[in-house]
């Protein structure tokens, strides 16, 4: 049983600056301690990154204007820690380096067309976010420019001359503000170059990934952590699924493979119309994807289910939807998580008719206090 009197647990120092400086041995220790700590339990031996360095495979970069001379000019970078201010600054050793190669390029090219960065103050300037995300299997890389309003004064030149640099870009976006919002991606999207979307291959799917879309950051590792999380879930040919929160659905389409019947469940409408769109590419017809939030879905959801996967984002779930799977009452739940914290907050509650028998740490965030982490329940018999 966990111990829910650890109330210190939630005070855990998860800096980032902790972990920039340790080795990565270090850092595998750490976050195993941390696992282990919080749900007062033995946990498998922490899933290695098999690239510390350069493994983020999406990285978005903040416009800014600096003074050269009596000019402004427009510069990419950072938000410095807790503020509002950007510091311009092209480089990370987390990215991918073609990501920030493409970022140079993207960059001089915003400079030579002459585009300012938006200042909310002023109400002046055209560019606020860029983003890039690149494909692991394909080496495909979108990019994703925010820009407050729908203007993109030489769109066609300006991408002629990235695209002859950078012929792996296979798609340019311009995702569209119309108000002051620190989000880089809304619903409103011009597609200036390609298809509008980039493609991936996990096993033998190929899988749409769209700019507003969720996709796991560091693809290497994530096929890893998916096979784990099946594997924990050891689904038969009997066996209804639920997989909520299912983004793009990777781990309902991987699931179906085992499954007699999978159910997706996701409040993204652009992830699920990729997920579609997966399932319909990829003919496979055991698999149903439902648009709405996991709270509502749940409820009405009338078939058996026989194993729940559950991948919410860093808040973890909310108490009604637990108290929706304690009534479904699926015989095992796989339970993945950015954030063990609040993992373990719901499992306490899901622990009133559960147990734990398998954790699994996943260093998917290296050199950052975050820490991926699967755990299998298994409902009590009475
Ligand atoms: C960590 S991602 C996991 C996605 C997917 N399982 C994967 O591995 O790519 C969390 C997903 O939950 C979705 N989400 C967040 N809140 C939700 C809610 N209340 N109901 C349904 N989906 C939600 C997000 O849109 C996102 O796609």
């Amino acid at each position: 049983m966990i111990n829910k009197q650890n109330d210190d647990i939630f005070h855990l120092s998860l800096k980032a600056s902790d972990f920039e400086s340790l080795k990565v041995s270090a850092q595998l220790t750490k976050k195993q301690e941390i696992v282990e700590t919080l749900f007062q339990k033995k946990a498998n031996p922490i899933m290695k990154n098999p690239n510390p360095r350069g493994y983020r495979h999406k990285a978005v970069l903040s416009a800014t204007n600096i003074k050269v001379g009596s000019n402004n000019q427009l510069r990419l970078g950072f938000f410095e820690e807790g503020s509002k201010k950007i510091k311009p600054r092209i480089g990370h050793f987390l990215h991918h380096p073609e990501i920030d190669e493409i970022f140079k390029t993207v960059e001089k090219l915003l400079v030579t067309y002459k585009f300012k960065a938006y200042m909310s103050n002023y109400k002046e300037g055209l560019i606020k976010h860029v983003l890039i995300r690149k494909s692991y299997a394909f080496n495909q890389f979108m990019v994703v420019i925010s820009t407050q309003g729908n203007l993109f004064p030489n769109a066609k030149d300006f991408i002629k001359e990235l695209i002859s640099i950078h012929p792996n870009i296979t798609t340019v976006v311009q995702n569209i503000h119309r108000k002051d919002t620190k989000l880089v991606v809304l619903e409103e999207e011009k597609v200036l170059y390609g298809k509008g979307y980039i493609q991936d291959k996990i096993d033998d799917l190929i899988f749409n990934i769209s700019p507003r879309a969720f996709y796991q950051i560091n693809p290497a590792l994530m096929v890893d952590l998916y096979h784990k999380a099946l594997e924990m879930a050891n689904i038969s040919e009997h066996d209804t699924v639920l997989d909520c929160y299912s983004g793009i659905g990777t781990i309902s389409l991987l699931a179906a493979k085992k499954a007699k019947m999978v159910y997706g469940l996701e409040i993204n409408d652009a992830s699920v119309k990729d997920a579609i769109k997966n399932k319909k590419e990829n003919k496979v017809e055991n698999v149903n994807f439902i648009l709405g939030d996991v709270e509502k879905t749940i409820e009405e959801f009338k078939d058996k289910v026989d194993v729940l996967i559950m991948d919410p984002t860093r808040q973890g779930a909310s108490l009604k939807f637990i108290q929706a799977v304690l009534n479904l009452k699926p015989k095992k739940i796989v339970y993945i998580a950015c954030d063990p914290q609040t993992q373990f907050r719901d499992i306490c509650q899901l622990t009133k008719n559960y147990n734990v028998k398998e954790i699994q740490p996943v260093d998917m965030f290296t050199y950052t206090a975050h820490v991926e982490n699967i755990v299998l329940l298994s409902l009590r018999m009475r």
